[in-house]
């Protein structure tokens, strides 16, 4: 099976080879960095969800694979308090979408105040923890859970509920 990953970001690159591993699919991967087409900091479920769905659909059409696959990480305000959300959307060849969303929990104040004034949570985080490349490691659910969950281990969340809904599609279809 022919998987395309809409990023070039090691991380979930990871995720999505480790879901495909756990699933005992066997599976050759590629991966571009293609355009989400919404803004460079998603800023609610529907926008964030768009924009892993534009990178599946991206990733998917740059060899004709049999799956496309995209991650999305963004942030939504719930009550007035800033919460992570996580995307990830799968596309087929004959252009059957499955989406699906991961982890999500409260970011603190000192990081809602900085997207609210334009910023990125990448640099945000990095700033935060003193660090460079946090987006790139552990990420913020790996921060503000004490390491128990990581990037890649959310995304990898993700990725299994994709792959569930998308093999269960093909045995029934
Ligand atoms: O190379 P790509 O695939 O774009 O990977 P990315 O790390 O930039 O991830 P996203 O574009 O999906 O994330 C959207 C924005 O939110 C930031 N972000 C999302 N989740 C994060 C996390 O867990 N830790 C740090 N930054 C995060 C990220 O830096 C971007 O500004
Ligand atoms: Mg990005």
């Amino acid at each position: 099976m022919n998987i395309a990953i809409g990023t070039k970001n090691p991380v979930k690159i990871q995720a999505v080879k480790s879901a495909f591993e756990q699933a005992q699919l066997d599976a050759d991967f590629t991966s571009y960095d293609v355009p989400s087409e919404v803004s460079a900091q998603p800023i609610s479920d529907e926008e964030t969800r768009l924009g892993a769905l534009n990178r599946a659909r991206h990733a998917q059409l740059k060899e004709h694979a049999e799956v496309g696959i995209g991650l999305e990480g963004g942030v939504k305000w719930i009550e007035g308090t800033l919460y992570l959300c996580n995307w990830g959307a799968l596309v087929t060849a004959e252009g059957t979408v499955f989406t699906a969303m991961g982890a999500g929990l409260p970011l603190p104040e000192e990081i809602a105040k900085g997207i609210e004034a334009g910023s990125e949570l990448g640099p945000l985080m990095d700033h935060f923890t003193s660090r460079t490349g946090i987006r790139h490691a552990e990420g913020a659910i790996g921060v503000f859970t004490n390491n128990l969950i990581t990037r890649q281990s959310m995304f990898e969340q993700i990725v299994l509920q994709l792959v569930g809904q998308y093999t269960l599609h093909k045995s029934v279809n």
